[in-house]
């Protein structure tokens, strides 16, 4: 996050003096903006930077306890600079916050500067190689030169120039968010990659006396905790490639100053970086318990990759509060669309007129058609947020504020944002097959794998679709049985598609998902590297056990 905040934020005089020094490790970065009182609060940071035109440098300190800063990757003992966040005041004014660069340590010998108290915030649930850290700045010193001044400056007599959009400085964060979409994917496909193959392997049961024990991958539950998954590992690449490619495109458009499609991008960013990343951190356990008791050990490697990938809920923005910002877009999308203004693309749905039941034009209603099941995505999502806008306004009719009215609505206001990230994934996800160069085999092995995706989706959320007449009670189990019927089909090519991601054993750093399926025996081996494994009699033994055992034994 450190490059990235500088080649967005910095004047190109700073990235000529920064940037070289980042590429060739000369300094290692930070990005400190999270306190021990706030994370998502931005505006509630206590962090400050005091211009002071006599020297032109910045003063900056952390006034308070809940001022320090906490959490940011590499703090603790790696990190020799940071970007800090922090509030500007310049003559006598608060201009909110703002990044400033920050040595922290000597170059020489790596010992922290005066006025800079860093260290590692302890053990966490998982990046146990990660230096994690706070940071006490006491009225430590920069040259004001250390601002990041493209979009705001301050001068040498301290006058401040404001940006041409105040969010600009959460740049970096959306960026980010946009590789946690990335991030997900690929969580997603290693634990598929791990569970599949190791199903392939695993044998249990006998179905009928004498019968040779099936493997676990050919029993149809088995099959409809794995597929879905494996389907959404598809479903997230795409979707994924689909995301980065309107960030780059707003990101053109924001670098020559045009400022128009910021809160679109914000929206849709928010809006799929929770998605995925909930669903992905729920799939994961499902992918270790489909395992059963070797899914347990570390030597599955889901373990490491469950504590490694759950903070992604978390950082980068809390997911509730990503939701959150996603509706309030939505929103303020539905009340333009009332007011005749035209939407943009990832959102002009919503001025469509969904209402009536969708006939599924000239074909009727082809449950299998995911075509007309987009449309129902489409319909669900249309719903939800003009059902959550109605909430609000009903809010403000009542006498409530804005702020007031959408925290009263707010828990419909992430259903509808779920719902919004949902068609958006189901809709790219087919539209991106029918974009994709593939032998015939090949778009119909995928289209099995989109169809499993958009039935289950619906059978999953199949409350949704029935409490608004999208779909009969009926119609909701002909898609739910569907999504049944393609399970032994994607049995078929089930291994090849995991291994079509291509994880080397060296990455997926899994006993159980070993490319060449040989697990007993190199489960046997790794738990002869246990540590307790080093002597055939623990020292324990002499110490509690030995004597334990003799006391008893003498007493016999
Ligand atoms: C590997 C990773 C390691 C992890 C690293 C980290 O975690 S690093 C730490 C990561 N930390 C976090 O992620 C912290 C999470 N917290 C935040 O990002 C924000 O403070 C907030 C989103 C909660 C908004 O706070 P708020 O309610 O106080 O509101 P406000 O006054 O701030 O904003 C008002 C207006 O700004 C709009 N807007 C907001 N963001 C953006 C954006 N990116 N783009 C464009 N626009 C944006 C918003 O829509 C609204 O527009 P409106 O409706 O007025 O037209
Ligand atoms: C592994 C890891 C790495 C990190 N790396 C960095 C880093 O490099 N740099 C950095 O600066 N930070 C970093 N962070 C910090 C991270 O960005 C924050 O923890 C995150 O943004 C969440 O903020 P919070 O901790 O204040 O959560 P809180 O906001 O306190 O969330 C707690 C609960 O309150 C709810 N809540 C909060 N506000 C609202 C609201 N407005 N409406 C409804 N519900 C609300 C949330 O939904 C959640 O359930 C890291 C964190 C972790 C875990």
């Amino acid at each position: 996050m450190f490059i990235p905040t500088l080649e967005r934020q910095c004047t190109s005089e700073q990235r000529e003096k920064f940037l070289p020094l980042c590429y060739d490790y000369r300094i290692i970065g930070t990005y400190a903006q999270t306190e021990l009182g706030h994370g998502t609060f931005l505006r509630g940071l206590e962090t400050t930077a005091h211009y002071d035109p006599n020297t032109q440098e910045f003063i900056l300190n952390s006034p308070t306890i809940s001022s320090i800063k906490w959490w940011p990757g590499a703090l603790g003992k790696t990190s020799t600079h940071a970007v800090v966040l922090a509030q500007l005041y310049t003559l006598g004014k608060c201009h909110g916050i703002h990044p400033f660069v920050v040595q922290l340590r000597s170059l020489d010998d790596h010992k922290p500067l005066r006025g800079i108290t860093v260290g590692d915030i302890g053990p966490k649930m998982g990046f146990g190689p990660n230096d994690n850290g706070y940071l006490k700045l006491h009225k430590h010193r920069i040259p004001r030169t250390n601002m990041l001044m493209k979009y705001s400056q301050v001068s040498p007599d301290g006058t401040y120039t404001k940006p041409p959009r105040s969010t600009l400085t959460y740049g970096t964060m959306t960026f980010v968010r946009v590789l946690i979409v990335h991030g997900s994917a690929i969580a997603l496909a290693k634990a598929s990659t791990i569970a599949i193959r190791y199903s392939a392997v695993r044998r249990q049961s006998e179905l009928r006396p004498g019968e040779p024990e099936p493997q676990i991958l050919s029993y149809p539950t088995q099959q409809h905790k794995l597929f879905p998954l494996l389907a959404t590992a598809y479903a997230f690449h795409f979707v994924q490639l689909a995301m980065m490619k309107i960030y780059t495109d707003v990101n053109d458009q924001i670098n020559n100053s045009n400022f128009s499609r910021i809160q679109e991008l914000h929206a849709l960013s928010s809006g799929l970086k929770a998605f995925t990343s909930w669903v992905t951190n729920a799939g994961l356990e499902v992918c270790r318990m489909s395992c059963g008791g070797h899914g347990y050990s570390q030597a599955s490697g889901f373990p490491r990759l469950y504590a490694d990938f759950t903070p992604s809920c978390t950082y980068e923005g809390e997911n509730t509060v990503l939701m959150l910002q996603s509706a309030r877009y939505l929103v303020k999308c539905v009340r333009d669309a009332r007011s005749g203004k035209t939407l943009p693309g990832t959102v002009s749905y919503l001025s469509e007129d969904v209402s009536a039941v969708h006939s599924g034009g000239s074909s009727g209603r082809d449950l299998s058609n995911l075509d007309f099941l987009i449309s129902l995505y489409k319909q669900r999502a249309s719903n939800q947020v003009h059902f959550a806008s109605d909430k609000v306004d009903r809010g403000i009719s009542a006498g409530m504020d804005l702020v007031g009215a959408l925290n009263s609505a707010s828990v419909h206001l992430v259903s509808a944002a779920k719902a919004h990230s949902h068609y958006f994934i189901a809709k790219t996800f087919v539209e991106s097959l029918k974009l994709l160069k593939a032998s015939s085999e090949l778009q119909n092995v995928l289209h099995q794998l989109a169809s499993v995706y958009v039935f289950e989706g619906i059978a999953q959320s199949s409350g949704d679709f029935i409490e608004d007449y999208i779909l009969s009670g009926s119609e909701a189990k002909t898609i739910r049985q569907l999504a049944v019927d393609l399970l032994p089909l994607i049995r078929v090519n089930a291994v090849s598609l995991v291994d079509a991601f291509s994880f080397r054993d060296e990455v997926l750093q899994s006993v159980l998902g070993r490319y060449d399926g040989n697990v007993y025996e190199n489960l046997f081996k790794w738990a002869q590297n246990s540590p307790l494994n080093k002597t055939d009699v623990h020292p324990s033994y002499h110490k509690y056990l030995g004597p334990l055992l003799k006391r008893n034994q003498s007493k016999l």
